[in-house]
């Protein structure tokens, strides 16, 4: 089939390449023209293992990027992949996606024949039935149901392993309200089902395929708050949580996964989905109790790390060490990183910060200019009268003689990555 992609970030370059691998032809339409270039020359705008190869692959075949909008008229679907941030009380906002939106309606007056527009982005529900369909009713002037369709395809990959998640996933959900717009998206994800057919097919509607999103994030990030909560419990008790844990982990109806209890979820879509829904519910009438204490719990975590640290050393002109600067490891993102409130409270303290990560020193530098970074992990700790494990990235667990380089060997590890030695005095936050 002919698709096109609006927006060409994380989400819309990893589905347009995974598409095109699939056999689809695929447009993206990014106002950046960069990123156009950028993908018209055979390479990723975004850092994704696998996602070079796939983009180098199928770039000028059934891969190609434009900024013009009139590109989507040669296809049968369109999928909007555009970011949906918080404004400053939490809520969704979503103007890059009405502007997006907008540009699309005008460009299908133009269009022959029916349309499919999905939202792949994660939008609180009813906002593809309420904003984005008489938006571009507005805009095309024709009526939904008839000129075109909408459908709502909520996107699970997660970053550092977006296209494996995306070309092998748990679940593929597809919201619709037409039988038309169902056989569409089912016919665009026909490909995929075959290759990965242990995935499961979700038919549903289109505001239970955006709830569905939230749900699922709101549920993980709750997750660990949860195991943080049962962690924290743990220590006060001389407890060790991982044991706990990893045994609960065991119980089929528990599960293994998201159960590594420490200084807690950043990136870019927890923290904003979860204050989005939390939002939305209040708007709603409702207030969210377990997803509020998720929230808190999750803001105590960095809190509860310092408190450590004030135990042995006076973070006021001490140098301490910040070894792990993105949200998790295998990503530069420092989107709301663990490390951004750890940083902030250790400068109120007037401590000395030294920062360390093995990519994501650039993006860091951009938010915190003022504190000094190493070149790696070893030159992070010399000198220094602490340290604080941020981001459980491998070359941490591997850390040894480095440590005796510090002026006090002082460790709060945030990940329960570091190996307890002699010589060190090691402190776990959970
Ligand atoms: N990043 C992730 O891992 C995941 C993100 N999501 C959701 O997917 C959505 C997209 O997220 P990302 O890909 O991370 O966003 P992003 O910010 O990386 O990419 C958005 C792209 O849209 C382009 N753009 C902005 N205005 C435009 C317009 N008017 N017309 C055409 N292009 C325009 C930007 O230049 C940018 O390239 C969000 O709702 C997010 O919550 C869902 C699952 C995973
Ligand atoms: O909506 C999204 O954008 C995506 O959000 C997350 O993906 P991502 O943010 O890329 O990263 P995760 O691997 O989920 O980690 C999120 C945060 O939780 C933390 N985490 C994760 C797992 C765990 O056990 N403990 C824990 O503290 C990580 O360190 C990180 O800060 C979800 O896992 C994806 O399914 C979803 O599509």
């Amino acid at each position: 089939m002919k698709l096109s992609i609006i927006g060409s970030g994380y989400v819309g370059t990893t589905i347009a390449a995974c598409f095109a691998d699939l056999g689809h032809d695929v447009v993206n339409v990014d106002i950046d023209e960069d990123v156009v270039a950028t993908l018209n020359a055979g390479q990723s705008p975004i850092h994704e293992p696998g996602l070079d190869e796939l983009v180098e692959r199928h770039a000028g075949d059934r891969l190609r990027a434009t900024t013009d909008y009139d590109a989507v008229l040669d296809t049968d679907a369109t999928f909007l992949a555009l970011s949906t941030p918080s404004d400053d009380d939490g809520h969704i906002d979503l103007s890059v996606m009405e502007a997006a939106t907008k540009s699309l309606g005008a460009t299908l007056a133009e269009k022959d024949g029916s349309h499919l527009v999905v939202t792949k982005s994660t939008v609180i529900p009813t906002t593809t039935e309420e904003v984005i369909a008489p938006l571009l009713e507005e805009h095309s002037g024709k009526t939904e149901g008839e000129g075109f369709d909408v459908g709502m395809n909520p996107e699970f990959l997660r970053e550092g392993s977006a296209v494996d998640d995306f070309l092998d996933p748990d679940k593929v959900v597809l919201g619709s309200r037409t039988d038309r717009g169902a056989e569409t998206l089912r016919e665009i994800f026909d490909p995929l089902l075959e290759r990965a057919p242990e995935a499961a097919l979700v038919e549903t509607g289109i505001r239970e395929a955006e709830m569905i999103k939230y749900a699922n994030n709101a549920f993980l990030a709750a997750k660990i708050s949860l195991a943080n909560d049962l962690a924290n419990v743990c220590k006060e008790y001389g407890v060790d949580s991982y044991e706990v844990l990893d045994a609960i982990g065991l119980d089929s109806r528990i599960g293994a996964e998201f159960l590594a209890a420490g200084v807690g979820w950043g990136g870019s879509c927890f923290p904003k989905d979860v204050a989005a829904i939390v939002a939305a519910a209040r708007d709603a009438g409702y207030d969210p109790a377990m997803l509020e204490a998720a929230v808190e719990v999750n803001d105590r975590q960095p809190v509860r790390m310092l408190d450590i640290l004030r135990e042995r050393v006076d973070p006021d002109g001490a140098r301490v060490a910040v070894l792990g600067l993105a949200f998790k490891p295998g990503t530069d993102d420092v989107r709301n990183s663990r490390a951004i409130p750890l940083v902030d409270a250790l400068r109120d303290a007037g401590a000395d910060v030294v920062g360390y990560d093995p990519v994501a020193t650039a993006n860091f530098r951009e938010k915190f200019p003022d504190i000094d970074y190493a070149d790696s992990a070893a030159d992070a700790l010399a000198g220094a009268d602490a340290a604080l494990v941020v981001t459980d990235w491998d070359e941490f667990a591997a850390l040894d003689d480095e440590f005796d380089a510090m002026a006090d060997p002082v460790v709060v590890d945030g990940r329960r990555i570091v190996t307890r030695r002699d010589g060190i005095v090691y402190e776990s936050l959970v």
